[in-house]
C-alpha cells in the first residue's frame, strides 16, 4: 500500500470547552481525492484550518509528507516548507483575491516565495499555470473586480498551485458559485489532478460535489467521523442514518437550481 501524504490521527478540539471536533482520524494517499462531509457546524472547517495550521489541535497528531505538523512552524523556513506541503483555497473567490494584484502578480509572488525560478522562468509558469486553470493572458492581467467569481475561483486555484502542494484542500470552494461555473471549476480540479497528481481533500456540505470528485469519503457529524468508504459506496449505500438524512437533501434527476435572489432583492 502506498504510505498516506497526509495523516490524521485523534485529532480533538474543543473552543471554550465546547467540543468542535472529537476524534478524527484519516489518510489521504497521494494523487487521491478525499472529501469530508457533513452539515454546517459538524466541525469540517475546524478540521481543514488545522491541518494548515490556521487553528491549533487540543490533541491529535497531524502527519504531512513526512513532517508532523500537530505543532505551530518554529521558523519561517518551516513555514515555508510547510505552504510547499500544503495549500488551501477557501470558499470565498471575492474575498481570497488582493483586490489591488492582478491574477499575473498574485501568482509570481507566491513563485517567488515557493521557487528558485528568475523573472523568465517565472513568467513561463506563471502562463502555464493559467493554462492550467483555463485563464488567458488578457484575465491574468486585469484586477479581480474586472473577472467573474469562477473566473477569480480559478486564479486562487492557479495562485495555491504555483507552491506546488502536494496535498491541495478546498473548503467549500465552489460553493458560492452558480451550477454551470462549479461544473467547470470541478472540471478544471479534475485535470489539474491528472496532470500535476496532486492530492484533494475537499470539505463540503454538497453530495452531489463530493460525487463527482471524490474517490473516498468520511461523513462527519457533531465534530466525529460517523461513517466512511468509498463515494460510490457512502452514497448509494449509506450504513448510517445520518448520512441517509444528508442524501436526501441531494436534488435528484430534474432538479432545476432555485433562482438567485438578485443583489436588490436581498438589500
Ligand atoms: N473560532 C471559533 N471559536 C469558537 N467556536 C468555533 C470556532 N470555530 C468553529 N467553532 C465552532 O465549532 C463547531 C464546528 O464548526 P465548523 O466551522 O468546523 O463546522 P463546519 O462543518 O465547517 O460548518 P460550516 O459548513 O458551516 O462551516 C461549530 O459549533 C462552531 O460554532
Amino acid at each position: 500500500m502506498t504510505e498516506a501524504i497526509l495523516e490524521v490521527e485523534g485529532l480533538h478540539k474543543t473552543f471554550k470547552g465546547a467540543v468542535a471536533v472529537a476524534d478524527v482520524s484519516f489518510s489521504l494517499r497521494p494523487g487521491a481525492a478525499l472529501a469530508v462531509v457533513g452539515e454546517s457546524g459538524s466541525g469540517k472547517t475546524t478540521v481543514a484550518r488545522m491541518i494548515v495550521g490556521l487553528e491549533r489541535p487540543t490533541a491529535g497528531r497531524i502527519t504531512a509528507c513526512g513532517h508532523d505538523r500537530s505543532h505551530p512552524p518554529r521558523s519561517v523556513r518551516e513555514r515555508r516548507r510547510r505552504g510547499g506541503e500544503i495549500q488551501i483555497v477557501f470558499q470565498d473567490p471575492y474575498s481570497s483575491l488582493d483586490p489591488r494584484q492582478s491574477p499575473a502578480t498574485a501568482v509570481d509572488e507566491i513563485l517567488r516565495l515557493h521557487t528558485r525560478l528568475d523573472a523568465a522562468g517565472r513568467r513561463r509558469r506563471v502562463a502555464e499555470l493559467a493554462d492550467l486553470v483555463g485563464l488567458d493572458e488578457r484575465q491574468m492581467n486585469v484586477l479581480p473586480s474586472e473577472l467573474s467569481g469562477g473566473q477569480r475561483q480559478r486564479v486562487a486555484i492557479a495562485r495555491a498551485l504555483a507552491a506546488e502542494p502536494q496535498i491541495l484542500i478546498l473548503d467549500e470552494s465552489v460553493a458560492a458559485l452558480d451550477v454551470s461555473i462549479q461544473a467547470q471549476v470541478l472540471n478544471v480540479l479534475a485535470g489539474v489532478r491528472e496532470r500535476t497528481g496532486v492530492a484533494y481533500l475537499f470539505i463540503s456540505h454538497d453530495l452531489a460535489v463530493v460525487r463527482q470528485v471524490a474517490d473516498e469519503i468520511v461523513v462527519m457529524r457533531g465534530g466525529s467521523i460517523v461513517e466512511r468508504g468509498p463515494t460510490a459506496q457512502v452514497l448509494d449505500n449509506p450504513r448510517h442514518p445520518y448520512t441517509r438524512l444528508l442524501r436526501t437533501s441531494v436534488p435528484g434527476p430534474g432538479w432545476r437550481p432555485a433562482r438567485r435572489a438578485t443583489r436588490k432583492e436581498t438589500q
